[in-house]
């Protein structure tokens, strides 16, 4: 049988299916790339093994992690300004004081694209040897056209040479580069009439981002950003409410943002928003958990509303200088109280929600056979303990990348 024709057989597994953990061991098989049976062990007849690899028993299987806020391509490392928070600076005056995201993007443009490929490399293999099979990577170091279209560049190029799925975020409108020093809307005409038509024509950007915040964009710029992108046909996100309540969440929402970022000062009216816009929260524990913030997202309020929950890295060498997804939903759970299976669905179906791959990143038959299987025993334990090694056997697509 042809490689990927292979069916491959898991017996007596507990599924978390992207949602919800299915309440009886179950025995799933997958053939080529889709998932073709998926059935509680009970009803499993063994002629149905027929032509199967065995993949073993027991363990946890769940969805191919969704990694949907990374900003994986950088140039440069930030430790410095680990230190300098550590003595009382607050990351909005290291920005002020032309550190922080610009630090960054003087070591992007400095960089070449192998460098910032070789760089990026080692991260991205970080995030899929803990199972990520899905993952979205921003620009926004580059902050002029060409250097945006350099970072998104890298970005694919990692998806081309890796066994994960990378969607590329523009994100022009993350910092004022000094050559604009008080001309940000300059910068916005910059982003709205050069950068986003080229990344649309070239096909290099799958979303458009914004940074709406006060040592950012307003959100009357941001709004500008989001025309421009949907004019292209490219869908929205937005950082937003992370610092403080500006109205971008709702702004973002109103025009059909798939996804709002941080959200930590986010009010009622915001969330209302989301709930009418169907967007998803994302959750990033890692920037609240290295920048020591006090201000948590307002989990019960997104729960009540049933806004979609997504968690992710945000891998950034600035405010989440962590490449470990499953420590997330460890702190999505201990630092707001998320369950783990919100936690868990956070980073499989919503997390793909929040990249517009809704129905994406969750296990049935029919699914893509994007697949993780763990050594323990029920999906909790993901965000319980904080312990990596536990990945047991990766499926991309149908193929075997981890395990045996
Ligand atoms: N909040 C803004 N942007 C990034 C941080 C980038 C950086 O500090 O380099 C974030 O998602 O946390
Ligand atoms: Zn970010």
């Amino acid at each position: 049988m042809a490689n990927n024709k292979r069916r491959y057989l898991w017996r007596d597994i507990s599924v978390f299916d992207g949602l919800k953990t299915l309440p009886e061991p179950m025995a799933v098989i997958t053939q080529g790339e889709r998932v073709i049976t998926m059935t509680p062990m009970n009803g499993f007849e063994e002629s149905q093994a027929d032509g199967c690899h065995d993949m073993g028993r027991g363990g946890v299987m769940t969805p191919g992690l969704v990694d949907c806020h990374t900003h994986l391509v950088f140039g440069g490392a930030r430790a410095d300004e680990f230190e300098a928070r550590l003595e009382g600076a607050s990351y909005e005056e290291i920005a002020r004081r032309g550190g922080g995201i610009l630090s960054t993007v003087y070591a992007t443009r400095e960089a070449s694209e192998q460098t910032l490929f070789n760089a990026a490399l080692p991260r991205l293999k970080a995030l899929v040897e803990e199972g990520v099979t899905t993952v979205e990577i921003k620009s926004g170091y580059g902050l002029d056209v060409a250097n945006e279209l350099k970072m998104l560049r890298v970005a694919r190029r990692l998806g081309e040479e890796m066994p994960v799925r990378v969607l590329t975020t523009l994100l022009g409108a993350h910092a004022l580069p000094p050559e604009y020093e008080n001309d940000s809307d300059g910068y916005i005409d910059l982003v709205c009439n050069e950068m986003i038509p080229a990344a649309a024509a070239e096909g290099l950007a799958d979303a458009v981002d914004v940074f709406c915040e006060k040592i950012a964009f307003s959100v009357a710029q941001c709004e500008r950003v989001f025309k421009a992108a949907q004019a292209h046909g490219l869908p929205i996100k937005a950082h937003a409410e992370q610092l403080s309540n500006l109205g971008g969440t709702a702004m973002a929402a109103r025009h059909g943002a798939l996804s709002a970022d941080h959200i930590e000062y986010l009010d009622d009216v915001g969330i209302a928003a989301m709930r009418e816009a169907g967007s998803v929260a994302v959750i990033l524990p890692g920037a609240f958990h290295t920048l020591r913030e006090t201000q948590q997202p307002p989990i019960a309020g997104l729960r009540e509303a049933a806004v979609p929950m997504a968690v992710a890295t945000d891998a950034n060498p600035g405010s989440s200088p962590i490449f470990m997804p499953t420590l997330m939903l460890n702190l999505a759970c201990t630092l707001f109280r998320m369950t783990p299976q919100e936690a868990l669905a956070g980073m499989t179906a919503n997390g793909a929600a929040a990249l517009g791959l809704k129905g994406q990143g969750q296990l049935h038959e029919g699914a893509v056979a994007d697949l993780c299987v763990w050594d323990i025993e029920t999906p909790a334990e993901l965000a319980y303990a904080v312990q990596p090694g536990r990945l047991r056997q990766r499926i991309y697509q149908g193929e075997l990348t981890h395990g045996r």
